[in-house]
């Protein structure tokens, strides 16, 4: 699903913040992505979704080159990933809802289709009742959850989450990597970026480590 060879990116300013990264997220895997504050974990996930591109080496989605993918086309790409971010990214003029149904709008779905859709993927992260809700009226655990909401509500063949249970208590976190579990049953690859070694150690998935840019394990199998 998705390769990296020898990948490097420099920022312009010339802040190095991957060095030869290579690894194989296979279709339908889950795997976790750790490493210290600026070891890199954002980055890569930037190099993904092509919101970055690579200094050097090749990112491949599907087997394509993403060197190869025209700043046109980048939209279309982004629509097989669910994204969440740190800072969430909310429309903060825009209702709960309106920010859920934004993929779908953009995928031409119908009005009633939509609904159902954002009603399904609220509920799912136990935000059910907040439709009507401005984001700024939300705390910020319940934010995330919108951002959450908005990533899986078009099912997208990929997930990659930076730090998504950053606000969230012990519980919640669980809740939602259940989520993602469900969702990597139903056959999304999912790849999380984030700090919590305890969330890390509950779940027994394989972990990407980058230490100030490279990247340290990729074991296909590690318990
Ligand atoms: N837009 C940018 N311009 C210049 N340097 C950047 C930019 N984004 C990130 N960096 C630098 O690249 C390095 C890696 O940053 P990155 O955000 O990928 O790390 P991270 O592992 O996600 O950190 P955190 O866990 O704190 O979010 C850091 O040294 C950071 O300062």
């Amino acid at each position: 699903m998705i390769r990296f060879e020898q990948v490097s990116k420099v920022y312009p300013g010339g802040q190095k913040a991957l060095s030869g990264v290579s690894f194989h997220l296979k279709k339908g895997e889950m795997a976790f992505l750790t490493g210290h504050s600026g070891a890199g974990k954002s980055t890569l996930l930037k190099l993904i979704s092509v919101i970055e591109r690579a200094s050097a080496g090749r990112v491949s989605i599907n087997g394509h080159d993403v060197a190869q993918v025209s700043p046109a086309q980048v939209p279309y790409l982004r629509r097989d990933i669910g994204i969440i971010f740190q800072n969430h990214q909310l429309l903060m003029d825009r209702s709960v809802h309106d920010n859920v149904a934004l993929p779908l709008l953009i995928e031409g779905f119908s009005q009633k289709e939509i609904n159902k859709r954002v009603s399904g993927a609220l509920d799912m992260v136990g935000l059910h009742g907040k439709e009507k809700h401005n984001p700024i009226m939300l705390s910020g655990g319940e934010q995330q959850r919108v951002g959450i909401a908005r990533a899986i509500v078009n099912k997208p063949p990929l997930i990659l989450a930076d730090e998504p249970t950053g606000n969230l208590d012990p519980k919640l976190s669980m809740d939602i990597m259940g989520l993602f579990e469900l969702l990597n049953d139903a056959g999304s690859s999912v790849l999380v970026a984030t700090h919590d070694l305890g969330l890390i150690a509950r779940m027994k998935y394989r972990t990407l480590t980058l230490k100030q840019g490279q990247m340290l394990f990729a074991e296909e199998h590690q318990l």
